[in-house]
């Protein structure tokens, strides 16, 4: 058995390790003390000035002098360090997260380690997802910091003005908290609606955008590029209400904000006044107040943001404790034999469909692969030919039974079974890297005699030679012929070099007669071979041919049988065999 990765059964850790909750602490503990300058500079500055009126003499005022030219000078360098301190956790924390969620991501879309088959929406979850993480740093920058130094400053405000005058002391915390809790809510309330509605909007827009701008070309040959110019614009036009929206009551809560600070600052004068302090104690009281209350109100901001990431953070949580959650301890059998057998009984499988409800994409299907046998798999678009692939690599999970050798393959470390059961799949990828990196990624150790044997099999070499940079010229997906992808990835595949090798559509985008080759070739190779192919005329070399139909095997047997007797095969078979004419299969009538 293989010893588990450094990730592998890690259990749930916090979303914030301790030392960046520390570097957050700082960074809230410089950004309160900024803050807390800022409102000492008022009072103290207000102090100077109505004690200044009273004509002291200058060695009265010269201490008030220094703390303003000290309260001015720290409060600069404390934001700075705030800022300093802050965004360097906030990049920490992200930088963790990040390889953390690719971690429970990588996890959570492993069939071999019991995730659901993949859905077609995957791809769009994990841009999210990714999305989702950098949300994490406008939680923490513009969220959760402003808040806590707000609140901080506004309680050691209110405990000041208390000191000073328990009336005008008590008055503050009634603004402070009007301020920083009640109009917050406020926000937040208004904010998490729209925000919703707008994220609907945006996502309608980027739809639209995306059809006109990838279908372009069919559109304007359709002459159908001013309609769907029109849904975008719609689309446009209600993001833009609402965002317009969004605006107006970010603006009324501003509005709201400021005639809380207002009110609150009369207040206080008021009460200082009715309960008789000097003229300069309720001069320093009304600006410490008006100070305090500068400080308090981005909290409104705070939770307006707040509640737009909000959504966004609860999914990178739920990913991480989903993905972190420890795995129970399984032991699982030694690896399957260097040529192990390979069987499917009763296999079916079951799609959940969009509306609710599912649809069999394979239906009690058997299969049995003794070492070395070559099956191919044929039928008609959406017959379940893929599913049945994914089956046997173990990324489709089935009800019934698939047997590796004498055992069940689930009860293999699923490291064993991709190294035992693998080839090329609908969904092999060419990464933006070299042709010899692309290719010898199923095997790094690969030797050059390996890769060039591998590619000269799978009809690349002769592309890769006469390419003026060679193995060493930069491939992606974008930048190759149907063709050229289709070998590159069939080479990588047979370099791989498993002892069951799978097969999807390897000759898609060859010509006829280099595809007929190659599937000839590679049924005649000494291992375990699954093909699934449109084109029959190679077949004859196959042992066994399993036509499917619907998720149902509805023929099987080798070409010479299967060509002679009426059949779905035998039509598909007179079709190909017939000059000038695409192959198909035909689907029987229900
Ligand atoms: N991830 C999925 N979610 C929902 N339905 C799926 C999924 N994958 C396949 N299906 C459905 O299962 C059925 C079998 O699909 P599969 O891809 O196995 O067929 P196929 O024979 O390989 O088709 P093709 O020749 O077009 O590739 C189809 O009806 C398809 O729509």
């Amino acid at each position: 058995m293989k010893p588990a990765g450094p990730a592998e059964g890690g259990g749930m850790r916090r979303p914030i390790e301790g030392r960046e909750v520390l570097r957050l602490t700082g960074a809230v503990a410089a950004g309160t003390s900024a803050e807390l300058c800022a409102v000492a500079l008022t009072a103290t500055a207000a102090w100077l000035v109505a004690r200044a009126g009273q004509h002291p003499p200058l060695s009265a005022l010269a201490l008030a002098i220094v703390g303003v030219r000290a309260f001015a000078l720290f409060r600069g360098v404390l934001r700075y360090a705030e800022r300093l301190v802050g965004h360097d956790a906030a990049l920490r924390v992200l930088a963790g997260l990040r390889v953390r969620v690719y971690e429970a991501l990588r996890r959570s879309a492993d069939p071999a380690a019991g995730a659901p088959p993949r859905t077609p929406r995957d791809a769009e979850a994990v841009q999210r997802m990714v999305a989702d993480v950098e949300s994490v740093q406008d939680l923490l920058l513009r969220c959760l910091l402003p808040a806590s130094v707000a609140w901080l400053t506004g309680l050691a405000a209110v405990a000041v003005a208390a000191v000073l005058l328990p009336a005008a002391g008590a008055v503050l915390a009634g603004g402070v908290v009007l301020s920083g809790v009640a109009l917050p809510a406020l926000a937040a309330r208004a904010a998490r609606s729209d925000a919703r509605r707008a994220a609907g909007a945006r996502a309608d827009l980027a739809v639209c955008a995306l059809d006109v701008r990838r279908g372009a070309a069919d559109l304007a040959a359709f002459g159908a590029t001013g309609r769907f110019a029109a849904r975008a614009e719609t689309a446009a036009a209600r993001l833009a209400r609402l965002e317009r929206r969004a605006g107006a009551i970010e603006a009324a809560v501003a509005a709201l904000g400021a005639a809380l600070q207002g009110g609150t600052v009369l207040a206080v004068l008021w009460t200082a006044r009715r309960s008789g302090a000097d003229g300069v104690l309720v001069t320093v009281l009304t600006l410490t107040a008006l100070a305090a209350l500068d400080a308090v109100l981005p909290v409104a901001e705070a939770a307006r943001r707040l509640s737009e990431v909000r959504p966004a953070a609860h999914r990178v949580l739920g990913l991480l404790r989903a993905g972190g959650r420890p795995r129970p301890h399984r032991a699982f059998v030694p690896a399957p034999d260097p040529r192990p057998s390979l069987e499917l009984r009763g296999v079916r499988v079951a799609y959940a469909r969009d509306g609710g409800g599912s649809v069999p994409a394979l239906d009690g299907v058997d299969l049995r692969l003794p070492a070395g046998r070559k099956v191919a798999v044929v039928g008609a678009s959406g017959a379940g030919k893929s599913t049945l692939l994914g089956v046997l690599t173990g990324e489709v999970r089935p009800e019934g039974a698939v047997l590796l050798g004498d055992a069940p393959l689930g009860a293999y470390d699923p490291r064993d079974v991709r190294a035992t059961v693998r080839g090329l799949t609908q969904d092999a990828h060419v990464f933006n890297a070299s042709i010899r990196a692309n290719v010898t990624l199923a095997r790094p150790g690969a030797t050059d005699a390996e890769a060039t044997d591998a590619a000269c099999r799978a009809g690349l070499l002769d592309w890769i030679e006469a390419l003026p940079g060679g193995w060493d010229t930069l491939v992606g997906d974008s930048r190759l012929s149907g063709g050229q992808r289709q070998r590159l990835l069939l080479a990588r595949a047979l370099l791989a070099d498993p002892p069951v090798l799978v097969l999807d559509e390897p000759t898609e985008g060859l010509d006829l007669a280099t595809a007929d080759r190659l599937v000839t070739d590679l049924l005649t190779d000494r291992r375990t071979v699954v093909l699934v192919t449109h084109r029959l005329a190679p077949l004859a070399a196959a042992d066994e041919i399993v036509v499917l139909d619907r998720g149902r095997v509805v023929q099987r047997g080798p070409h010479r049988d299967l060509a002679g007797v009426p059949g779905p095969y035998r039509d598909l078979w007179a079709t190909e065999s017939r000059p000038g004419t695409v192959p198909a299969i035909p689907r029987p009538r229900a």
